[in-house]
């Protein structure tokens, strides 16, 4: 006969139906793809457009960058609707206006774990689906639109 301690919480797995009154040490999900952290690895295209307040305010495009943050923003939304609408595909306009050294690779930037690049670019993009489209991602070097690919 299991004893039964009054007051001591159990922990119940929801996937396996198992009950411990340890705390659980691993993901409940059996499946082992530890799914609820995401993928360990993605790769990605980004459009990058630069401004008086990025931290090397200057591109393969343009010596001396000094659009400010605003026009950025607003040159990234319409790029963002141009894809979003089919009337342009990323690599094309990633090509002609991304202000990163990827635009010479449709802004491709190959594949990469957690940890590679600067938080709020990384937090984006493990955060997409295979295909799907970023909002505006605000980083030190400027607004980014991110398309996963992998
Ligand atoms: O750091 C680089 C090179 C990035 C790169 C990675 C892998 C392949 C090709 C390029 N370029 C910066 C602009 C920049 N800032 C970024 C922040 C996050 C991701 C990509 C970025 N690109 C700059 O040019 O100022």
């Amino acid at each position: 006969m299991n004893k039964i301690i009054i007051g001591q919480h159990y922990y119940l797995n929801i996937y396996t139906k198992e009950s411990q009154w340890d705390r659980p040490d691993k993901p409940a999900d059996p499946s082992g793809n530890g799914k609820a952290d995401g993928p360990e690895e993605v790769q990605c295209s980004h459009l990058l457009v630069k401004h008086s307040g990025s931290r090397r305010p200057s591109s393969w495009r343009e010596e001396n960058i000094t659009r400010s943050k605003e026009e950025a923003l607003d040159l990234v939304k319409s790029y963002r609707e141009q894809i979003a609408s089919g009337k342009a595909t990323f690599a094309e306009l990633a090509s002609k206006y991304s202000d990163c050294s990827s635009a010479k690779r449709g802004g491709d930037l190959g594949p990469f774990n957690r940890g590679a690049m600067q938080k709020p670019f990384e937090q984006a993009a493990f955060a997409l689906k295979v295909g799907e489209l970023s909002s505006p991602v605000h980083t030190d070097s400027g607004i980014h639109i991110i398309q996963r690919t992998a």
